[in-house]
């Protein structure tokens, strides 16, 4: 953002959610911008209460909102942690509105991209499985040590997330896999091996292998394994607190103002 510019006002979608509520907070007391808007669901019990309140903090005289067409029509960037449906549903009406969409949802199935990028033809998409800074550090780190090593290194991609989460591969374990993959100069999606049970056979030379935990509290961990003959390379990150990702998404937003139409990532954001 340029100095001098005004300060953006910024809607919350999936307010009661465990990243809106982080995400209320931390735009409530950013001095870099203004929270309009907190949306719920259709229904949801919140509309018309203070955003501020609902989320346990003092009252900021925002209402909540189940109307996405008049709250984006007062922002200059929406930050959405939702679902794949309802993000590709907000991508449209951001871009509607001319408002930086900044999606940390994760999930999407290629249709889903599809339309986000045909979205990003007329406003700012910034969009990662992951918008904190550690995260996409390892991502590079991953890239470049990838690179560095030949297919004797086997690549294995381990996550864990608290019981909640809905979606597997995290999107975070994605991206890492898509990094690592664009370090061997390799396609993901023709390398990767889904998940394993049964008598599946000696592992496949260059697959990247991605394996799933689930359970309690667990904010977020990714371990990227370079595994080979009698020897092993365990990059590490261990998210313990949801303001990380709301730091990165608040900055994402900032930082969108003043670009020009497309998609871009954190790793554009951060400049890494
Ligand atoms: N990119 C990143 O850095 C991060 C991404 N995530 C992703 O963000 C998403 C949300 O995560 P959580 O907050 O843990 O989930 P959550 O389930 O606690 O919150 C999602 C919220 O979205 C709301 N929602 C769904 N559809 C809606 C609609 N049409 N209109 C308004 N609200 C709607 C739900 O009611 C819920 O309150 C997940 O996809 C997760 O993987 C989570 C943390 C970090
Ligand atoms: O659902 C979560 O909680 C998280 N989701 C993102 C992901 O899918 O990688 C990011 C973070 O790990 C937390």
């Amino acid at each position: 953002m340029s100095e001098g510019a005004p300060i953006p006002g910024i809607v919350i979608t999936g307010a009661s959610g465990r990243m809106g509520q982080m995400l209320v907070k931390h735009v409530a007391a950013s001095p870099k911008a203004r929270l309009v808007g907190a949306l719920v669901r259709e229904g949801h019990p919140w509309i018309g209460q203070d955003a501020g309140t609902v989320t346990g903090g003092a009252a900021l005289g925002i209402a909540v909102t189940d109307d996405p067409l008049e709250a984006f029509a007062k922002a200059q960037a929406v930050i959405d942690f939702t679902s794949p449906a309802a993000s590709v549903e907000f991508a449209a009406l951001a871009a509607q509105a001319r408002a930086v969409h900044v999606i940390g949802t994760t999930g999407f199935a290629p249709v889903d991209l599809e339309r986000i990028r045909a979205a990003a033809r007329h406003a700012v998409i910034v969009r990662a499985g992951n918008m904190s800074l550690g995260v996409n550090l390892l991502a590079q780190l991953a890239r470049k040590v990838a690179a560095a090593l030949d297919d004797d290194w086997d690549i294995e991609i381990v996550e864990a997330h608290h019981r909640m989460k809905v979606d597997a591969p995290s999107g975070t374990a994605l991206m890492l896999g898509t990094a690592a993959a664009a370090g061997r100069g390799v396609e993901l999606e023709a390398h990767r091996a889904r998940g394993r049970e049964g008598v599946t056979g000696p592992r496949r030379r260059g697959d990247i292998g991605f394996a799933v935990v689930r359970g309690g509290d667990v904010v977020g961990e990714h371990d990227v394994i370079f595994a080979a003959d009698g020897e092993r390379i365990v990059l590490r990150h261990l998210a313990t607190d949801r303001a990380i990702f709301a730091r990165g998404a608040l900055r994402a937003a900032l930082w969108g103002q003043d670009r020009k139409p497309g998609e871009y990532d954190m790793i554009d954001v951060l400049g890494l």
